[in-house]
């Protein structure tokens, strides 16, 4: 308190050299009583009580002398910060990157070299091993042991402060940036009626009328080069047009993309290294007009919801999945959306994390059938034995039971899962042990689902595509003993599994029965394969894909 005193005595005094050094002690005793908090929470506080004592000093002492008082407090917490995440940290004993130990940023500097953050972690993790400190609290792991840890129906890890960045206020944030388990888990219960077998039965047939929309553009293009990476992305927002809004987004008709969907598309990029350094995002989205490209994306959920509102039938099955969710506000259900802006964000997060993941795996699956003609023709063939009398004869029913589709499905999601690298978990307070090593409590861990789907350790031939390996082979392959979580596990897997699952077997049989799939003159399928962008969810680069009829369909 003395030294404090003495500090502004000297300040006013005009004493400045003496003061610097008093700035910078208090900046290393600022540091230290707030390093157990979780920064995210106090942020704007800090912001806030930053600027104003910057003004308010400004006033006392004059500019000059503020600038000196402030550079000399700053310099003292990032010397303790840097000090303390280096020597005391709870994580300093795994290995990792200087610079990611120190801070966030890092990360964010690698991902924004090519937004292939994913390829970044990989380098990592050969060269620091299983477990990488990828962040001051953040570890990523690659053991099959730590699944059940993170991700199983007993965890006790939460969802990690990545999810704190929209704001984290459970009470205005959707389902998915929810990090209280208890709001969670009641908020998922209206989530999982527009999912059920009764629900997912109304959907099927507007899928099969959005995957014959498909077709006719396939046909009108028939042996012309198509960007598949577009289309499937055309029928996947079309389809959650449908069934999440009960609205015709009209993609596959005008063969363009919506436009308050390209607004999101376009951020895409900036979003995914932003989103390294959780904080930062939720900083920048409450400065005015820095959402301004998501406006047009934002107004037109809103609107959506307010139609919605206004036509209201109670007595009505709910027909899509924003329906469920307003059917749970209406009825003051305890798994309702907390509040209007929460409604808004649930229903944005209904578009994006059920068209970009569809779309990815679609035009993934495409992507391999093309690139291997015998599992194009094996999958052909048994699509034709299923439903002999052709694509007239289609019906759902039949094509589940071939089961190839699944499998090819699955060994697409096992090579290219549309979420690379995301969906941290934060350890309880007791920390969690995987095999022989301890990860403290309160500590961001993530297993990165890109790499350990493509692990040699536990998966055989794990750079090959082959589909069998979740079918006739999977004993031989011993697929079951390997890690394998594309729509994660637990308490905050993936809600909308069923419905991906059904959009996919449905285009998959329409075009396997009526199309051979190639490669379009020019297109080798390597910038797919290995230019794909970590932005969360993937952003694919494009895809020319050539569709020829075949006989008698
Ligand atoms: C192939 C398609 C899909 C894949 C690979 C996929 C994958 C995932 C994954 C990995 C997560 C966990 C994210 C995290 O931990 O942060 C997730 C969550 C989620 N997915 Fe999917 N998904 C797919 C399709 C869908 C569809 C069609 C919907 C329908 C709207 C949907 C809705 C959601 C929602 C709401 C969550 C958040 C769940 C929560 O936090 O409780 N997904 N998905």
């Amino acid at each position: 308190m003395d030294l404090t005193l003495n500090a502004v005595k000297g300040v006013a005094q005009g004493d400045v050299s003496h003061v610097a050094g008093a700035a910078a002690l208090l900046g290393v005793l600022f540091h230290l009583c707030i390093c157990q908090v979780e920064f995210e929470f106090i942020m704007f506080h800090f912001m806030a009580g930053s600027t104003l004592a910057f003004f308010g000093m400004t006033y006392v002492f004059g500019f000059a002398k503020t600038l000196i008082l402030a550079g000399s407090f700053n310099a003292g917490v990032l010397t303790s910060i840097a000090v303390y995440r280096l020597i005391f940290h709870r994580c300093r004993k795994f290995p990792g990157p200087l610079g990611a130990k120190l801070t966030r940023f890092y990360a964010a500097n690698l991902s924004a070299k090519n937004v292939q953050y994913y390829k970044e972690l990989a380098k990592m993790h050969s060269q620091y091993g299983d477990f990488v400190r990828t962040g001051p609290r953040e570890i990523s792991v690659l053991r099959k042991s730590a699944v059940p840890l993170l991700y199983g129906p007993n965890s006790e890890c939460l969802k990690s402060t990545w999810y704190g960045q929209t704001g984290n206020d459970p009470k205005k944030c959707s389902i998915h940036m929810t990090r209280d388990f208890n709001d969670h888990r009641l908020r998922r219960r209206a989530w999982d009626k527009g999912f059920s077998i009764k629900a997912l039965g109304t959907y099927e047939p507007r899928i099969k009328a959005k995957a014959d929309l498909f077709k006719s553009q396939l046909l009108n293009n028939a042996g012309k080069s198509m960007d598949m990476s577009a289309w499937s992305m055309f029928f996947s927002f079309d389809v959650m047009g449908e069934v999440g809004f009960g609205k015709d987004f009209n993609n596959l008709v005008s063969g363009v993309e919506h436009s308050a969907i390209k607004g999101v598309h376009s951020h895409m990029a900036m979003l995914g290294i932003m989103s390294t350094v959780p904080w930062l995002l939720n900083v920048l989205s409450s400065i005015p007009g820095a959402a301004a490209g998501y406006s047009e994306f934002f107004s037109f959920c809103a609107g959506q919801i307010r139609e919605k509102h206004e036509t209201w039938d109670g007595e009505k099955y709910p027909q899509d999945i924003v329906s469920w969710l307003l059917k749970a506000v209406k009825e003051k259900d305890v798994s309702a959306s907390p509040s209007p802006a929460a409604l808004e964000d649930d229903s944005r997060v209904v578009i994006i994390a059920g068209s970009e993941t569809t779309a990815t795996t679609l035009a993934g699956a495409l992507f391999y059938l093309a690139k291997y003609p015998e599992k194009q023709k094996k999958l052909q063939q048994l699509v034709d034995q299923a439903i002999p009398g052709g694509y007239s004869q289609w019906s759902y029913e039949k094509v589940k039971s071939v089961s190839y589709i699944d499998d090819v499905i699955s060994e697409t999601l096992r090579l290219r899962p549309a979420l690379l690298t995301g969906g941290a978990r934060e350890t309880p307070a007791k920390g969690i042990q995987v095999d022989e090593t301890y990860i403290p409590g309160n500590t961001n861990v993530v297993i990165p689902i890109h790499l350990i789907q493509r692990d040699a350790r536990w998966w055989h031939k794990a750079e090959e595509f082959i589909p069998e390996r979740f079918g006739e082979r999977r004993a031989e392959m011993e697929t079951d003993k390997a890690p394998y979580l594309p729509f994660s596990l637990g308490a905050y897997g993936c809600p909308g599994k069923n419905l991906a699952q059904l959009s996919l077997r449905i285009s998959l049989s329409m075009i396997a029965q009526n199309f051979d799939i190639s490669f379009a003159p020019g297109e080798t399928g390597e910038a797919f394969d290995n230019e794909v962008l970590d932005t969360f969810t993937v952003t694919l680069p494009p895809l020319q894909l050539q569709f020829t009829p075949r006989n008698g369909n």
